[in-house]
C-alpha cells in the first residue's frame, strides 16, 4: 500500500528558556512560543503508541529551555533534531517566537529539517503560516 502521511503538531506552546546573546539575558529565563509541525506516517491503529505524542515535543522544548543557548535559531535546530530522533517522524518544521525580544514586532526563527538532515522545504510550503 502507498504510504500515507499526515501532519500533527502544536501551536503556541509557551516555555521559559535561558535564551539570548546579550550579557543581561544570561541566566534570566525568557518566554519563548513554540509551534511545530511533524510529518508522520498515518497511524495504523487508533492508539497513542501508533503515533508520536505531540506532548513530547513540548517536553523537549521545556528541557532545552534549561540549557544556555544564545540564538533562537540554535534552539529551533536542536528541537527539530530532538524530534527527528523518533523514527516515526519523517520531517519537522519548528517555529520559535521570542515575543519580548523587540519593542515592536515578534522575533522568530523557523527551522525545517527532514530525516536526511536536509532542509525540508516541501513541508514549509504546507506547514505553519
Ligand atoms: N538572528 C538573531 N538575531 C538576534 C537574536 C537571535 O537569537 N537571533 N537574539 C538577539 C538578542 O538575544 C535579543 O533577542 C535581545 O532582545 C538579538 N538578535
Amino acid at each position: 500500500m502507498t504510504d500515507r502521511f499526515i501532519s500533527i503538531g502544536v501551536r503556541d506552546a509557551e516555555v521559559t528558556a535561558d535564551i539570548g546573546m546579550l550579557a543581561h539575558e544570561i541566566g534570566r529565563p525568557q518566554l519563548l512560543r513554540i509551534s511545530g509541525t511533524l510529518r508522520i506516517r498515518m497511524p495504523e491503529a487508533d492508539r497513542i503508541d501508533s503515533t508520536f505524542d505531540y506532548k513530547r515535543m513540548v517536553d523537549a522544548a521545556k528541557a532545552l529551555g534549561t540549557h544556555r543557548i544564545a540564538l533562537i535559531e540554535t534552539f529551533g535546530r536542536l528541537l527539530a533534531e530532538a524530534c527527528l530522533e523518533d523514527p516515526k517522524i519523517e520531517a519537522v518544521e519548528i517555529l520559535i517566537e521570542k515575543p519580548n525580544a523587540l519593542p515592536s514586532g515578534t522575533a522568530f526563527a523557523r527551522v525545517a529539517l527532514d530525516r536526511t538532515g536536509a532542509n525540508a522545504d516541501a513541508l514549509s510550503a504546507g506547514g505553519l503560516a
